[in-house]
């Protein structure tokens, strides 16, 4: 039998251990970067789900290294943008390392006369092969394309990056990092528990989830990052209109087309008066107003994961019910995800090489 998406996310406790114990060899050339000299501004180049996982460990850069971190869409930096000199580290981020117009971002890079790190979970694919530098992923290539295990490994591996960075730059101690991992790994080892609670609620809510033609996910701080996940793992999975925003730019606009048939999931690391706000003023005027959340035990709207932790770690446990719900959402629409749609798509657009 072909493997599932559910068999890579199954994989996420056993990965996510293993990249935890293997990070200081894995990640050495972060160590070799870091020895070169202060990091202040890091430019990561990546698309699609590498993109939303840079968006998850982006705001621990800042936190714990002083990093500002710039994520950017590799064609239009590529063709509309001046480089910033000021930029002193680049990532490009392809899980696949297959995403043409990333490959085109980090000769661009090259150009200006910058490393390039190559972050991927492929070796020996076209960027990894262009690169100045490998950043292993760890976590082997993944064999179904509407990533998961990848996904989280990848957020894994920066989290870990910015932890490097930080204790290299000052910004955390030897004391604090320990801490820091000791949370990650009782976070994997959380994962089953979220992911048996996580089961238990998709079957509760059945009837409602199988059925809304609009899904919204809401965010904040690195939580957007699964939101915009939530938004790129509906569209190629449920393959209904699906978005995910930031918290406060939804209440710009976004919220103006709500209706009775839509869904919003609020994804919260804590009880959080802003979101709480919002879920409260929408729930009459929309079919459901669910919550994923870290802490609590929660309620029957509620996929409350027990379990509460630092906001910056937060995005990694959280990205495992949206994963979940994505693959069983799918399957209650009657789409049979193993069935190839589009097959000739990067054949013909070669957006991946
Ligand atoms: O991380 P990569 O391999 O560059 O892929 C980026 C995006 O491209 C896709 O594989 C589609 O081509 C998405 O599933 C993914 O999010």
């Amino acid at each position: 039998m072909s493997v599932t998406m559910m068999d890579c996310i199954a994989r996420e406790p056993e990965i996510l251990a293993r990249i935890l114990d293997e990070y200081p060899q894995k990640l050495a050339p972060v160590r070799e970067r870091l020895a070169q000299g202060p990091v202040r501004r890091l430019l990561i180049l990546a698309t699609g789900s590498s993109m939303n996982a840079a968006q998850c460990a982006a705001y621990a850069f800042s936190a714990w290294a002083q990093i500002q971190v710039e994520i950017k869409e590799p064609y239009p930096f590529t063709h509309y943008e001046r480089f910033d000199e000021a930029t002193d580290w680049v990532i490009a981020l392809s899980q696949s390392g297959k995403s043409h117009s990333t490959l085109q971002a980090q000769r661009k890079a090259q150009a200006a006369g910058r490393a390039a790190y190559c972050m991927t979970s492929n070796g020996d694919s076209p960027l990894a092969q262009e690169a100045d530098a490998l950043l292993d992923i760890n976590c082997g290539i993944e064999p179904v394309g509407f990533v998961t295990l990848g996904f989280s490994a990848t957020v894994l591996n920066l989290l870990l990056i910015a932890l490097m960075a930080g204790e290299a730059q000052g910004g955390i101690s030897a004391a604090e990092r320990d801490n820091t991992l000791n949370s990650l790994r009782a976070l994997t080892q959380r994962l089953p528990e979220v992911m048996r609670r996580t089961d238990a609620f998709i079957t509760r809510h059945q009837a409602l989830l199988s059925s809304a033609p609009r899904y919204v996910a809401i965010g904040y701080g690195g939580l957007v990052g699964v939101a915009k996940e939530f938004e790129t793992k509906f569209t190629e999975t449920v393959r209904c209109p699906s978005s995910g925003f930031e918290l406060e730019a939804y209440m710009h606009g976004p919220y103006l087309e709500a209706n009775a048939g839509y869904l919003l999931l609020f994804i919260e690391d804590a009880p959080d008066a802003r979101s709480g706000a919002l879920r409260e003023y929408m729930r009459p005027h929309v079919k459901a107003a669910l919550t994923f959340s870290a802490a609590g035990d929660g309620d029957d709207q509620t996929l409350a994961l027990d379990f509460p932790l630092d906001p910056l770690l937060a995005p990694l446990l959280l990205i495992v019910p949206v994963q979940i719900l994505a693959f069983r959402v799918a399957a209650m629409k009657g789409i049979d995800l193993g069935v190839r749609i589009f097959d000739d798509f990067d054949k013909v657009l070669q957006s991946k090489i």
